[in-house]
């Protein structure tokens, strides 16, 4: 659902429609993506028809239906539930996971003490840096599961299970992209975090992560955050819509008296210095809308996250790049840069491509981290 070019929320505050509340019991399999910025949270309930939030509210878009066919575990069928928290706000989770008693949904290890007993599949630095507090709160272990791995199983899963999932972006035009099950590797995944990592991705379980960047969403948010004065980072997004980056932008234009220097490739309205012009102007923050900065900053990210891309993916011959990460949102000026940018320097040879599910492929992951025996066993609970 797009709002004002943002898609919304892929949480549970979105909801419209009024649900009768679900027992506790229909819920199962919790796992967590404990990022620098946001923890993910998914959960499966096996009621396919239990699109319902902590509020008794349905939300048509915060949940991913299971059947036989498109699952992993051909005796799983039901719906997979998607929630979000802000990291800093770790306690608010811990409350959502708590009143849905999700912290029983985990793998029951019988021969462990009784404290033991319930382990959650968690990855995520936060998996590290949060046991503790798990464990004293809810009384559940984190079962660690690595990031890189959980990033590629969820984008694999996603890519092969759900459609429509991937797509392009270009001048506004959102185009459903039919992934062919045969062709689908090599591919570059790039997550845009709070930073930045790009994958090769050859096959199930078989990748390289071969760059990254600490240029990513923590920056535009940061960054955002002290120039502006927003309170928060849709609204930082928000404003970039109202916003005009040619007001702080140095354009080739504005260098070479209005010409394009289209020796090299450059119109007059290519951006020659990011933030450029904020130097020669006798001005100071203030004297600048955060609108226009919060522009100029989105598309300097974007733009660079775009270019290091291609590179890698010129670097090992790879024509798709697929995005994930909660920076991009499905915000349509996020998702043009990037694709303007990746289709400059390509000169239309690669193709950006977005994920519906983009800020979760690494919860995802880590609950199919769960032994097909856990999932029964869970079943038969
Ligand atoms: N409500 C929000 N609050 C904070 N950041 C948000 C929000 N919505 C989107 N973002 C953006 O998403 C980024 C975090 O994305 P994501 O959750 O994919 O990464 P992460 O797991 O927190 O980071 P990392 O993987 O680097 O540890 C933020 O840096 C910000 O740019
Ligand atoms: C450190 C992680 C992997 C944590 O998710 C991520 O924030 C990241 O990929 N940062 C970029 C680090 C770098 O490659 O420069």
């Amino acid at each position: 659902m797009e709002k004002d070019g943002i898609r919304e929320n892929l949480d549970e505050k979105d909801s419209n429609i009024m649900l009768p509340k679900p027992s506790l019991d229909e819920f199962s399999h919790l796992s967590l993506d404990i990022g620098g910025s946001l923890i993910k949270v998914v959960y499966f309930s096996s009621n396919s028809n239990c699109l319902v939030d902590d509020n008794g509210m349905r939300s048509p878009e915060d949940s991913l239906e299971v059947s036989n066919s498109n699952s992993n575990w051909p005796f799983l069928s039901g719906r997979l539930h998607f929630a979000k928290f802000e990291t800093s706000k770790i306690n608010d989770c811990l409350e959502f996971i708590s009143s849905k008693q999700l912290h029983y949904c985990g793998s029951r290890h019988h021969e462990a003490p009784a404290g033991d007993k319930n382990v959650i599949k968690a990855t995520g630095g936060g998996a590290y840096k949060f046991a503790d507090l798990f464990k004293e709160k809810l009384g559940v272990s984190l079962d660690k599961v690595d990031e890189m791995d959980c990033l590629v199983a969820g984008a694999n899963f996603l890519l092969k299970a759900v459609h429509p999932e991937a797509f392009t972006y270009m001048d506004g035009q959102k185009g459903y992209v039919q992934i062919d099950h045969n062709d689908l590797y090599p591919y570059l995944l790039v997550n845009i975090g709070s930073g930045v990592s790009m994958i090769k991705v050859d096959g199930d379980g078989k990748f390289e992560r071969v760059s990254g960047t600490s240029v990513g969403g923590g920056t535009f948010w940061g960054l955002g955050r002290l120039l502006t004065k927003c309170k928060s980072f849709d609204e930082l997004l928000k404003l970039s819509h109202q916003g005009n980056n040619r007001v702080i932008d140095m354009l080739v234009g504005d260098i070479y008296g209005g010409m394009d220097y289209s020796k090299i490739g450059l119109s007059s309205t290519a951006i020659a210095s990011s933030f450029g012009k904020a130097v020669s102007e006798n001005k100071e923050l203030e004297d600048y809308r955060p609108e226009d900065v919060s522009r100029s900053l989105l598309r300097m990210i974007s733009n660079n996250i775009g270019q290091i891309s291609y590179l890698n993916a010129l670097r090992f011959g790879l024509k798709r790049i697929f995005f994930g990460g909660f920076f991009i949102r499905s915000h349509a000026y996020t998702m043009d840069t990037i694709s303007v940018a990746v289709h400059f320097w390509s000169k239309g040879e690669a193709k950006a491509m977005f994920l519906r599910h983009e800020g979760f492929l690494g919860a995802l992951g880590a609950f199919m981290s769960y032994e097909k025996h856990d999932l029964e066993d869970l079943i038969a609970h």
